[in-house]
């Protein structure tokens, strides 16, 4: 099981962002993508995640298949914690649910609509979603965001499980996740030469 980036170029808003990317990342394995602000870590993260296509390169997913997480939860409003879970269950084809609510700290919230939830349950309800995913690969985009100090930990731990499970995360982040196996790979070394074409744009006399 095997997630393989070779030689991938991304662009955002056709201007390219990132050049030169090459990573794997393999079952028991998490990755952790660094960069200041703008650099491409949520641009990457799409491009694993098939939602744009690189604009040179090729990625390489496992039939396992991956799981995405965006700032977005994918959570629907209208429904309560446990119905979501079971819809997203439903979905892949998969059960634990009740497991997914006991490990990401939801069983007091189960009954209550999403869009009743705070910014933290939300996010703790989108990561439970991973949980009945069934999917190898996480692909994570700030996962940690709104999350206090017990529910980052509670969430480092979901993912070092998945991890011994025979899973694999990649993630970006800002912050120390608390996952000390997770390599760290600084996006700032494939930052690419943004050329932006005579009249797109960007007056020198802004410059
Ligand atoms: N919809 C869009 N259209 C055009 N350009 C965009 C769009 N979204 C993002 N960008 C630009 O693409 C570049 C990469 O953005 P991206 O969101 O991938 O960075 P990031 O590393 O995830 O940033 P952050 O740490 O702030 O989340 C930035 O320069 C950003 O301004």
């Amino acid at each position: 099981m095997e997630l393989i980036v070779s030689d991938v170029a991304v662009a955002r808003g056709g201007i390219p962002v990132l050049e030169g990317v090459n990573l794997s990342v393999s079952s028991g394995t998490a990755l952790v993508l660094r960069g200041p602000n703008g650099i491409g870590k949520t641009t990457l993260l799409r491009t694993l995640a098939g939602l744009q296509p690189p604009l040179q390169g090729t990625v390489t997913l496992p039939p396992e298949g991956i799981a995405y997480a965006a700032h977005a939860d994918g959570l629907k409003a209208t429904l309560t914690v446990t119905e979501n879970l079971h819809f997203w269950a439903s979905v892949n084809g998969q059960g634990g649910v009740e497991e997914a609510i006991t490990r990401m700290n939801l069983a007091d919230l189960r009954d209550r609509r999403a869009a009743n939830l705070s910014a933290g349950q939300k996010r703790r309800l989108g990561l439970a979603r991973l949980l009945v995913s069934g999917r190898a690969i996480w692909l994570l985009d700030e996962p940690t965001v709104s999350l206090d100090a017990a529910s980052v930990a509670l969430f480092a731990g979901v993912v070092r499980e998945h991890l011994v499970r025979g899973g694999a995360a990649v993630m970006a982040t800002h912050i120390d996740l608390g996952i000390p196996e997770a390599e760290v790979l600084d996006l700032s070394a494939f930052r690419a030469n943004r050329h932006i074409p005579a009249g797109h744009g960007f007056d020198e006399a802004f410059a």
